[in-house]
């Protein structure tokens, strides 16, 4: 049965570098956190033929989108085995044998980039990732070899969890299954997907991986290959450290399901701390957004005259583009597009 509260959280089996690890020890003091369980959501419950069971699962999700907005996803039903040959692709493609050649190959040269190496390294951003846009195209690195076909399988795997999740979501908020598919146009649904390992080639500046922030789009899935070092802010203004059981998938939910819900559903602040160069982690952030052209706006059905309309209406591209990013290297913009509390 779905429990939201109560499935364990520990990770025994992968290395560790959250909680009283000495290598910590500074980095805990500046960015304490606790290490409270979040949410965890079974997915195939969601989808359940027994009315009741989908029912509990469908109230549990409902709860974790509006009281955390982020959650641990399992029996999501991507094989155990095309994770892990998806993080051995990665490290692959990181190896530092490798990486000169393949950071020449990918650093940016062109706004239109779909495939881009990245390397932030100072005493605010310790991280280097590969980005990609992994929908409605495809846009993978052909090397190392088996490296485009994993990443493809990947992609095509999670999409039909965001799809599902779209629905489970939709009836939540009360509306047909596809009321989200059609408010974001998620067909043609625009998504980037991040590789990142911490620290960047072994080499830390400083104790963040990448500071404070929200993401745009509808939802963005996270999966990890070493817990640890990611920290979310609750709505209740805690911070703790996530802790994703290995092969779950972490949900959180992205600015454009605040917008269209009016605040109902919010995205949450987050970060990353890294340990000092002593554990390499990956993680593969993608953020699954609205089509490009697809105009955002607040649903009529969440305002009304105690809740009004908190956010403007902008095209997902407007959005992604609105401090001055490219599509691929966008940031949040919801600071610009939250209209000031006239309550
Ligand atoms: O690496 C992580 O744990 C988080 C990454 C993230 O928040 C992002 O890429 O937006
Ligand atoms: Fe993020």
């Amino acid at each position: 049965m779905a429990n939201i509260s109560s499935l364990s959280l520990q990770n025994p089996s992968q290395p560790k570098f959250t909680g009283d690890s000495s290598i910590m020890a500074s980095a805990i003091d500046l960015y304490s956190a606790c290490d409270d369980a979040i949410p965890t959501i079974d997915y195939s419950l969601l989808f359940s033929n027994d009315p009741h069971q989908r029912s509990l699962a469908l109230e549990y999700l409902g709860q974790a989108c509006h009281h955390y907005g982020f959650f641990n996803l399992v029996n999501h039903g991507i094989p155990d085995k095309l994770l892990d040959n998806f993080f051995h692709g990665i490290s692959e493609f990181f190896d530092p044998m490798m990486l000169d050649e393949r950071r020449a190959l990918y650093s940016k040269k062109d706004a239109m980039d779909r495939i881009r190496w990245v390397l932030r390294s100072s005493s605010g951003e310790n991280r280097e990732y590969l980005k990609v846009i992994s929908h409605p195209n495809y846009h993978f690195p052909p090397n190392p070899s088996c490296f485009s076909e994993v990443l493809g399988e990947y992609h095509k795997e999670m999409r039909k969890i965001v799809v599902g999740l779209a629905r489970a979501v939709s009836i939540n908020l009360g509306f047909e299954e596809d009321y989200i598919e059609k408010a974001f146009n998620l067909k043609s649904g625009f998504d980037v997907s991040a590789m990142i390992l911490y620290p960047p080639n072994h080499i830390s500046k400083g104790e963040m991986g990448l500071p404070e922030h929200t993401d745009p789009g509808f939802i963005v899935t996270l999966v990890q290959n070493v817990d640890g070092g990611l920290q979310i802010l609750s709505h209740h203004g805690k911070w703790i450290n996530v802790q994703i059981p290995p092969h779950a998938i972490l949900i959180q939910l992205g600015d454009h399901l605040e917008i269209l819900t009016n605040g109902k559903y919010k995205s949450h602040i987050h970060r990353v701390v890294v340990a000092k160069n002593e554990v390499e982690r990956i993680s593969v952030a993608t953020l699954h957004g609205p089509s490009l052209e697809k105009s955002v706006r607040p649903a009529p059905e969440f305002v009304d005259e105690t809740h009004p309309q908190a956010y403007l209406g902008m095209t997902y591209k407007q959005c992604l583009e609105a401090n001055g990013d490219d599509e691929i290297e966008s940031q949040s913009s919801l600071h610009l597009i939250k209209l000031p509390n006239i309550n």
